[in-house]
């Protein structure tokens, strides 16, 4: 596959319809269980700005820094939708990882990425980001995932990501984050909703799920995400996509 054919992407997305919001009971405290997993490729792709080219981006970040008997890492896989991407793109043969600690998202990543196990070894992890190891990757993806990780536990997984990549090997990261000055935040909470509501969310829905993940997806300011990459050892790290409060950044080691 060559670089123009992913640019749109086609992304493998289950085109099941997340209506979670509208009815009762809703998921809260947000979780991944079963009912979200069931419409979850059409959750994100609906409520994460630009999700598609943040993928595509990923793949030809993942594609240029990958290294030969190297791993490719996706922390947060979810339900396989970016190593589906990735097995479709890499023109050798890899070794593909996916963690998450959702089991139900493992069971439809391990269908999605049953194609691209005829030329890469695929392996599925179920456990929590933090009790793995990083050892002999040379490209780990996490997006939108550590997000929801305990603040004092998401140092501790970039240090380990950070001594687990080989040399010149790349963290490619995205994040929903919040701005530092409080009316920019509001601003940009309005523009957000915004976005959601044009892509078929009722204001009941965008309300009840913002409480819903209240205390469960905790952002932190630019600022802070850039210095926790710093402090956990990446010094080169530049940013590459923004749109409303939600960010892709690149580290290399
Ligand atoms: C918003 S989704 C990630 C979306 C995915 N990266 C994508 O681009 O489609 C967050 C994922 O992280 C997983 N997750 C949350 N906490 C985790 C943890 N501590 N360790 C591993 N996975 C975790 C969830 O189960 C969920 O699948
Ligand atoms: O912040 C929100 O309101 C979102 O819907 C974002 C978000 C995310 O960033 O992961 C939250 C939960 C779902 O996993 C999908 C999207």
């Amino acid at each position: 596959m060559k670089d123009s054919e992913i640019y749109p992407t086609e992304l493998y997305l289950s085109p099941e319809k997340d209506d979670l919001f509208q009815k009762e009971p809703w998921p809260k405290p947000f979780v991944f269980n079963e009912d979200v997993v069931n419409v979850f490729d059409n959750m994100i792709s609906r409520s994460v700005p630009l999700y598609r080219e943040v993928l595509a981006c990923a793949a030809h970040w993942a594609r240029a820094y990958y290294q030969t008997e190297t791993k490719i890492i996706d922390i947060g896989c979810s339900t396989g939708t970016f190593l589906e991407l990735i097995g479709r793109f890499l023109q050798q043969p890899a070794t593909l990882v996916g963690i998450d600690n959702s089991q139900p998202m493992l069971e439809k990543a391990r269908e999605k990425l049953l194609p691209i196990q005829q030329i890469h070894q695929v392996e599925l992890i179920c456990a929590s980001a933090e009790n793995c190891s990083f050892e002999n990757s040379s490209v780990v993806i996490i997006n939108y995932t550590l997000q929801f990780l305990p603040l004092q536990v998401r140092q501790k997984l970039l240090k380990s990501i950070y001594q687990g990549l080989v040399p010149g090997g790349l963290l490619f990261l995205s994040e929903k984050v919040k701005s530092p000055l409080p009316l920019f935040q509001e601003t940009i909470t309005r523009h957000y909703e915004a976005f959601k509501a044009y892509n078929g969310y009722a204001q009941t829905e965008i309300e009840r799920k913002k409480e819903a993940l209240e205390n469960v997806l905790v952002p932190l300011t630019e600022t802070e995400q850039l210095q926790m990459l710093k402090d956990s050892g990446f010094q080169q790290v530049d940013s590459l996509i923004k749109l409303h409060n939600f960010l892709s950044l690149v580290a290399l080691k």
